[in-house]
């Protein structure tokens, strides 16, 4: 797969645009079927993303958190087998672009595109004219075909990335994989914390996101975490650390049958389930005998999924 983030040129292409936050499975049949036409046809398939989020640039104050980093991205689409991706650099300049030339110049003069294939609400160009619709028309005048591809369903519920976002504010983070079509997952680097884990009998990996994302309620998650291509189980804690009277929001992991030293790494903590929310406790052997139970239930259920 090549990655592209200008001027990129093709020919006889066949093409997807959308932001993609979290790729779910709605998302993944949209560029399924981009990969399949393209094969089937003998043509370049190509999937055109934007970076920033377009929000970020239009309606800074609406931009959505993110499901994914970009790396977790590319790596999702690329599984897919997309030929090409394009990422164009969303500008205030870029927001002004009538649709028509949009597709014009982005779309026809570099990739000759013969199908655009986009979900049914999809938009794009200055204030969002370019709907299905428009592009239809549009492509009959200029010789290319689009397909707008209504949302699918999951239990009678659409899929969508709102939707999903709001599952992981509700902590219901063992929902999400549904709609999803995997766990939700944060790709961290490990930082210093306060060095007080190791003395409770609990290292814990202090860990930052590389994304913007959005995140589960304060609380403690069965989790699993990919260290160095192994992934082992765990405990996270996600809260304030009312107990040592701190106020500084961190998010860190116990990770099970793990010793090393791994300050710098990057790591991906995948959210299993809730096990409870934080608390305040009186006492440190209060703390840490609660650590031990999250600890032999974050167990129990991992052992759950494992023989599923
Ligand atoms: C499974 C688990 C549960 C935790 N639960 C709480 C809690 O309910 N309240 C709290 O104040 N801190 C909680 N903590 C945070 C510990 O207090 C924290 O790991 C400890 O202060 C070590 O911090 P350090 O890694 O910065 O040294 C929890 C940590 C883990 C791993
Ligand atoms: N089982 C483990 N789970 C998490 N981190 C571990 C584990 N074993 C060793 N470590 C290491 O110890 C560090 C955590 O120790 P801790 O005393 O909590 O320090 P800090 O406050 O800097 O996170 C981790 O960043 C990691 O490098």
């Amino acid at each position: 797969m090549e990655i592209y983030y200008n001027q990129a040129r093709n020919s006889n292409t066949i093409i997807t645009l959308g932001t993609f936050d979290g790729l779910h499975l709605g998302h993944q049949e949209i560029i399924k079927l981009t990969v399949n036409k393209a094969k089937k046809l003998d043509y370049n398939s190509a999937l055109f993303t934007f970076n920033p989020h377009p929000l970020k640039v239009v309606s800074p104050n609406n931009t959505p958190k993110s499901l994914m980093s970009w790396k977790q991205k590319r790596r999702v689409i690329e599984s897919l087998g997309i030929n090409q991706i394009i990422v164009k650099k969303f500008t205030e300049e870029f927001s002004r672009i009538p649709y028509e030339d949009f597709v014009l110049e982005y779309l026809l003069n570099r990739f000759s595109v013969k199908e655009i294939i986009v979900g049914e609400d999809f938009k794009c160009g200055y204030k969002g004219k370019g709907t299905p619709d428009r592009l239809k028309k549009l492509g009959e005048k200029l010789g290319f075909g689009v397909q707008a591809i209504p949302s699918i369903k999951f239990k009678n519920k659409e899929i969508g990335s709102t939707y999903i976002r709001n599952l992981i504010l509700e902590g219901r983070v063992d929902e999400v994989k549904e709609q999803l079509g995997r766990n939700f997952i944060l790709d961290c680097e490990v930082i210093k914390g306060d060095q007080r884990g190791r003395k409770l009998g609990f290292p814990t990996a202090n860990l930052h996101p590389l994304a913007d994302y959005v995140l589960p309620p304060l609380g403690v998650y069965a989790c699993k975490v990919r260290v160095k291509d192994k992934i082992y189980g765990g405990a996270v804690h996600l809260g304030l650390i009312p107990t040592f009277n701190k106020n500084k929001f961190s998010i860190e992991v116990y990770i099970f049958d793990f010793s090393g030293n791994i300050y710098g790494e990057r790591i991906e903590l995948e959210f299993i389930k809730r096990i409870r929310g934080e608390e305040n406790f009186k006492t440190v052997e209060e703390l840490i005998s609660r650590m031990k139970e999250d600890v032999r239930l974050s167990k129990i259920i991992l052992d759950k999924i494992d023989s599923l």
